[in-house]
């Protein structure tokens, strides 16, 4: 995340920690609980490690530094990448993991809600949050990161990336001025919007130019377009 903050512990409680363990262990994405053995990632982070056994997620963490061989860890059981997924830039970013059971909600770990179909335009505030970079040239960051950022329209967007096809399953989030952005580490984690005191997962973070350049809007998986395909693979 660049230009955020540190987030507070249990303020973010639907985000998780999507690590690899081949010879060594790393955070690869984030990734959102939306149902007790159910989270929702991006499709690209799974590509070239559909194998389910290098999987660790790690739930209810502020700090990296706080995973050790006691933290609670749940494996995956399966992996549902949508079949239309190709490449981030195309869209369909979307991919679900099962959990190997179910998770005990807490105030540590919990889910958040899916949007409805009309929703995107009604929101009050939006977050990206993640243990991304905090600039282009970075490292994960041990401590969560949060930061504000405004939806903005697909017309806007498609004019500041004019190499590009914006659809309506994509939304765009970002300030013109840049400065404030999703950055590399972060993908697959949430965009939460706050509607009437209820937090939603608008999106899913999914690709930009850079990290936070001006007129360079990051690009996330637009949850509201994928609910139907979210209820039929999670049942
Ligand atoms: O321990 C480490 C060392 S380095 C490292 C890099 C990445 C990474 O590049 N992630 C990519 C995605 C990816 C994931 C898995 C495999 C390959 C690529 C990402 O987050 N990409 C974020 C994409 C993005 C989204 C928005 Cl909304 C705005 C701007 C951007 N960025 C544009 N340029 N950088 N970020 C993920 C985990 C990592 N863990």
């Amino acid at each position: 995340i660049v230009g955020g903050m540190n987030a507070f512990p249990a303020e973010w409680p639907w985000q998780v920690s999507l690590h690899v363990k081949l010879s060594t262990q790393s955070h690869m994405c984030g990734g959102s609980i939306i149902r007790d053995q159910w989270i929702l990632t991006a499709a690209h982070c799974t590509e070239d490690l559909l194998i389910t056994q290098v999987w660790r997620i790690y739930s209810g963490i502020l700090k990296q530094s706080e995973i050790n061989e006691n933290t609670s860890v749940f494996k995956v059981q399966e992996i549902i990448v949508h079949p239309k997924y190709v490449a981030s830039e195309q869209g369909y970013d979307i991919a679900l993991m099962k959990l190997d059971r179910p998770m005990n909600f807490s105030a540590l770990q919990q889910p958040l809600c899916l949007p409805s179909e009309e929703i995107n335009t009604k929101y009050d505030e939006c977050w990206v949050t993640g243990w991304g970079y905090t600039k282009e040239t970075g490292q994960i960051e041990d401590t969560l990161q949060k930061v504000k950022i405004p939806l903005i329209s697909n017309e806007e967007c498609q004019n500041q990336y004019q190499d590009y096809r914006i659809t309506e399953k994509m939304l765009c989030a970002g300030y013109a001025e840049g400065a404030r952005d999703a950055c590399k580490g972060d993908s697959g984690g949430p965009l939460s919007c706050k509607y009437q005191n209820k937090w939603y997962l608008a999106g899913i973070t999914s690709w930009g130019e850079g990290c936070a350049r001006p007129g360079q809007p990051g690009v996330y998986t637009n949850v509201a377009e994928f609910v139907g395909w979210i209820l039929e693979n999670t049942l």
